[in-house]
């Protein structure tokens, strides 16, 4: 079911920072901020030979990712997004599997304008999931 690993997210407390880390010590391609607000985040993707980091910067007052970098001071890991052929598929697959897909269970459109879903990380070792729509 989950294919390629679409991109590692990375919840930063300052993006133009992090882009800058990315960019300048790191010598990285980076794209320019991108706000999501229905999503409660900035984002910024970084582009590497064979997957994308992403970097979030919370984004209005009830961004799913405050309550992370309150725990997480300097930031860290926050997700991995695997790809999938079909997400109604996989949702209902999980579903009937008794994994907790959050949110209303609809897929939302994602930062690259596909279908995306979250699945809970105390269901996947302490691991947030996101699945996109290839
Ligand atoms: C879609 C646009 C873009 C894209 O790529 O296209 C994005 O990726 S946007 C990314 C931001 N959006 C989301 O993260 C949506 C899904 N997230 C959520 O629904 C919540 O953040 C949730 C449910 C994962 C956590 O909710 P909340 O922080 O309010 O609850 P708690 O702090 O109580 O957390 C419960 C429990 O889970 C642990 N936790 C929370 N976040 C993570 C994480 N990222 N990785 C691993 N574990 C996490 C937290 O520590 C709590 O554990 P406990 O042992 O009870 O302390
Ligand atoms: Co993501």
């Amino acid at each position: 079911m989950i294919g390629r690993l679409n991109h590692v997210a990375i919840a930063v407390r300052d993006i133009a920072a992090a882009s800058q880390l990315y960019r300048g010590t790191l010598g990285a391609t980076v794209s320019d901020p991108e706000a999501l607000p229905e999503h409660g985040v900035t984002v910024v993707f970084i582009t590497l030979p064979n997957t994308k980091i992403e970097l979030l910067e919370p984004l209005g007052a009830d961004s799913p990712i405050a309550k992370f970098l309150e725990k997480n001071p300097d930031g860290g890991m926050h997700h991995l997004c695997y790809e999938v052929d079909d997400i109604h598929a996989a949702r209902d697959r999980l579903v009937k599997s008794g994994a907790r897909v959050l949110g209303s269970g609809e897929p939302k459109i994602g930062a690259h304008g596909k279908p995306v879903l979250f699945l809970h990380p105390k269901d996947f070792n302490g691991t947030l999931i996101e699945l996109e729509q290839a």
